[in-house]
């Protein structure tokens, strides 16, 4: 019998507790989190078996899966190197950088304990264990950075989340880092900074954003997301995010002169390089 125990059981903690219960490894799950709410929530569901903390059921698990925010999961790496684990265990988390939480799992290493870095590419702007779904993570990219797990560790954690159909991707935490502050990272700086700078433009117009349709509404989704969570990634990969945004400044400023000197051709090729690439995009989506 396998024992999972999930610290932090909000939209992904939840979500990977409720594909794991539809695996054929039908693993035992303890749930660790301080919001009693959730916990109860998730208990009277079945998704979790045993409400617990970390700390106290660590030596019961077979994984431990770190799913609170980045900040949090970084803490409690160092808590784990102190508490007594069993000899084959694997710890693991789904925090959104790797760089930070990898050199942060080096002492747990260095005790022989086994930690191998992970990160789903799959979410929503929402949060908590009640937005949290059995489907959240079909099909999608679960990025793995090598530590120090060995090759059953991995296929017993793997096997856990069988039912989402995931295509994993391992590569170094700087490469992770990199990669998804360009994909995800930079992308919620703009949507954030979208809804702020247009609130403020049309802070005195009576009608002002209640007019926003498809396209305002489309491109700021994620600018719903929670706070808290994005402070985390930012201060955690705070170097990447802020050299791309200095290459996002240049294009930007690239277009806003074209549009000044009414560069048609430049503008069409902006536009024209954009749609074919995003078209693309939704056609590999739609073959997946
Ligand atoms: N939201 C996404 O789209 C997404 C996608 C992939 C990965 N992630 C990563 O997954 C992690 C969780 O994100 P989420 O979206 O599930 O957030 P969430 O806010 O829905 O859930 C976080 C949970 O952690 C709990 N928590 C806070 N402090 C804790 C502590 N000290 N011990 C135990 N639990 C604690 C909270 O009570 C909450 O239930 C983050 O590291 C995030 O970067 C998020
Ligand atoms: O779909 C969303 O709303 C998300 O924000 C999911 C999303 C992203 O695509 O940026 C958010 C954070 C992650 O670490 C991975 C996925």
């Amino acid at each position: 019998m396998t024992t999972v125990l999930i610290s932090g059981l909000g939209l992904i903690g939840s979500s990977m507790a409720r594909i794991m219960k539809q695996s054929d490894v039908q693993p035992t799950i303890l749930g660790d989190d301080p919001n009693d709410d959730t916990s109860q929530f998730l208990l009277d569901q079945g998704i979790i078996d045993e409400r617990v903390t970390l700390l106290n059921a660590a030596s019961r698990a077979d994984i431990i899966v770190l799913a609170g925010p980045v900040s949090v999961i970084i803490g409690q790496l160092g808590q784990l190197v102190k508490t007594k684990l069993k000899p084959n265990a694997l710890v693991t988390d789904v925090g959104s950088t790797k760089m930070q939480v990898m050199a942060a799992s080096k002492p747990l290493q260095e005790r022989n304990i086994a930690f191998m870095g992970g990160h789903p590419m799959a979410g929503s702007h929402k949060t908590g264990a009640r937005a949290g779904k059995e489907d959240l993570l079909d099909n999608a990219v679960y990025f793995l950075v090598d530590g120090s797990q060995t090759a059953t560790q991995t296929a017993l954690f793997k096997a856990c989340l069988e039912p989402a159909k995931l295509r994993w991707v391992t590569m170094s935490a700087e490469a992770h880092d990199g990669l998804v502050s360009e994909i995800s990272h930079v992308p919620h700086v703009l949507a954030a900074n979208l809804v702020n700078t247009a609130d403020h433009q049309l802070k005195h117009d009576a009608v002002g954003l209640n007019a926003a349709a498809g396209g305002f509404k489309s491109t700021t989704r994620i600018a719903g997301a929670d706070p808290t969570m994005w402070t985390a990634i930012m201060l955690s990969n705070s170097e990447v995010i802020s050299e791309q945004l200095t290459s996002y400044m240049k294009q930007l400023k690239q277009i806003q002169s074209a549009i000044e000197t009414h560069d048609a051709d430049q503008i069409y090729q902006f536009f024209a390089h954009a749609q074919s690439v995003r078209e693309r995009l939704d056609r590999e989506g739609e073959t997946r």
